[in-house]
């Protein structure tokens, strides 16, 4: 991921002209930023130590900030004495009258530099600040209005975006506010529980009478799942009644789906999580309704000659809602990728981000630029995606899995997109997404449906049940690496050559 700093005018220019190795600022450059390349944002000179740079900022827009080059720092020192400090003058430049000069009061810190590079800018529309004066390139992504479903309008603007990247944001009039703040309040509290409270909620902790693999429960920050340090707890169709079990042959295959005593969801108990099933139920039949529309507008999209067809794929459905959480207390032990690169295994999915309480919404949720091409020197491939800015409606982000872009054959977009480390965990103390992976029957066989092919690639009808463990099936084969797995995952979307190479 590319970042910018930024510097006031003159500084980025003694950094390029080779005169200026070591930069001086109040705080450590972020570990895993030594030795990366980091692009110079120039500012114009202003006051010491505050920025003249507003917190998002469109590049086209503004005329006094540019992007002038590119630095590698390769070192972090703290000064302990002003005797250190002088000794190196000639490095960082810094003279006694300036307002960045030595003091005894703030720690200061050598960032050492080697490297620099003037450069055109990297196509970098717009940036946000993402800690203290780093910047990453955003993305934002559209809200619709879908509260008239049938409207052409809508139809366009869902269509322009799922052409291209795939993530859009949907509103309406009637949108489930409470449903939505009940279910991350709920979600919130389970997740504070402690570990041993919570694993009371696992498939594992149940007694199995097969040997189901449908993933629901609490599952920890060490599971093959949450490897990036997330916890999760997944429910699949939490109105399911055993008493009266849905048709669809998913519901009579004990391999996929638990039959009592194995539970279908390990609820946590009511007296430990009050409401949480209840708020969880509801806000999955939120999603569930709002997916449903969804199809209804992408049957129309795709000009099927039956436009509830996509629904009637999808009635019984097998759809699991993951609730995840993320907690940094220690930048060392999260790894790079909390979620590595996929496209997912969805006709569509639905998030919602808590930004309640100082949570940080969909901070550090990457998506692969649509704009990528390796052939533009320092072209961008991952942007962030922007939270919906302040003031907009309630919203959910939507993106679309790889089914549909497989009933398109190829004109609707899975991007490939991934949660990454935050530049410091100090950006991050907590994070929650709701999940809502929306899929088909598990019979039903997927094929492309548009009359146009929009790609080149074959894709052999599957039922659902034969994609997913096609799929699914190689993180279980301890023969395949982790970057393997992911590469089958998403052989659809990516060349598996083309995936290991990815910038990760
Ligand atoms: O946590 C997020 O923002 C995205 C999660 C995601 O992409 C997934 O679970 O497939
Ligand atoms: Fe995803």
């Amino acid at each position: 991921m590319d970042v910018l700093l930024e510097t006031q005018a003159p500084w980025a220019e003694f950094i390029l002209a080779g005169t200026k190795t070591i930069e001086t600022r109040r705080y450590p450059c972020p570990d895993h930023l030594i030795g990366r390349k980091i692009w110079l944002l120039e500012s114009p000179a202003g006051t010491a130590g505050t920025s003249a740079v507003p917190n998002s900022v469109d590049l086209m827009e503004s005329s006094d900030l540019r992007v002038v080059g590119f630095v590698t720092v390769t070192a972090c020192v703290l000064y302990s004495s002003q005797e250190q400090w002088d000794a190196d003058v000639a490095k960082h430049c810094v003279t006694p009258e300036s307002g960045y000069s030595w003091s005894s009061d703030v720690p200061v810190y050598g960032w050492i530099l080697s490297d620099p590079q003037a450069a055109l800018p990297p196509p970098i529309t717009t940036i946000a600040r993402s800690y203290r004066s780093f910047f990453i390139p955003v993305l934002h992504v559209p809200t619709v209005d879908i509260t008239d479903p049938e409207s052409p309008d809508v139809h366009a603007a869902i269509c322009a975006q799922c052409k291209t990247l795939g993530f859009l944001r949907v509103t309406w009039n009637a949108f489930p506010v409470d449903v939505v703040r009940a279910a991350h309040d709920v979600t919130r509290a389970f997740f504070a529980l402690d570990d041993s409270t919570k694993a009371a909620a696992t498939k594992s902790a149940t007694a199995k009478t097969n040997d189901s693999f449908c993933s629901t429960g609490f599952r920890g920050n060490t599971s093959a799942y949450n490897t990036g340090g997330r916890e999760s707890w997944s429910c699949v169709r939490p109105d399911f009644d055993p008493a009266a079990p849905l048709l669809s042959a998913y519901y009579r295959n004990p391999l996929h789906f638990a039959v009592a005593p194995d539970p279908q969801v390990p609820w946590p108990s009511p007296e430990t999580a009050p409401g949480f099933r209840v708020a969880v139920t509801a806000y999955y039949a939120a999603v569930e309704a709002l997916g449903r529309v969804l199809l209804g507008i992408f049957g129309r999209i795709l000009e099927l000659d039956d436009p509830g067809l996509l629904q009637a794929l999808s009635k019984d459905h097998t759809s699991s809602l993951n609730l995840t959480s993320l907690r940094l207390r220690d930048e060392a032990t999260v790894p790079e990728a909390i979620l590595p690169a996929h496209a997912d295994l969805t006709s569509l999915t639905v998030l919602s981000h808590d930004e309640s309480d100082g949570a940080s919404g969909t901070a550090c949720l990457q998506v692969r630029n649509p704009a990528y091409d390796p052939l533009v020197p320092h072209s961008l491939q991952w942007v962030a995606l922007a939270d919906a800015p302040p003031g907009a409606p309630p919203s959910f982000l939507v993106n679309l899995g790889q089914i549909m872009e497989r009933w398109s054959h190829g004109a609707l977009k899975a991007t490939l997109h991934r949660v990454m480390r935050p530049l410091h965990p100090s950006v991050l103390r907590r994070r929650q997404a709701l999940v809502f992976f929306f899929v088909t029957n598990y019979d039903a066989v997927l094929v492309p449906l548009a009359k146009h092919k929009n790609s080149t690639i074959m894709y052999s009808p599957e039922t659902m049940a034969a994609y997913t463990a096609a799929r699914l099936g190689v993180f279980h084969d301890p023969s395949v690496s982790l970057a393997e797995a992911y590469a089958m995952y998403n052989k659809d979307v990516l060349a598996p050559a083309e995936y290991m190479a990815l910038d990760k």
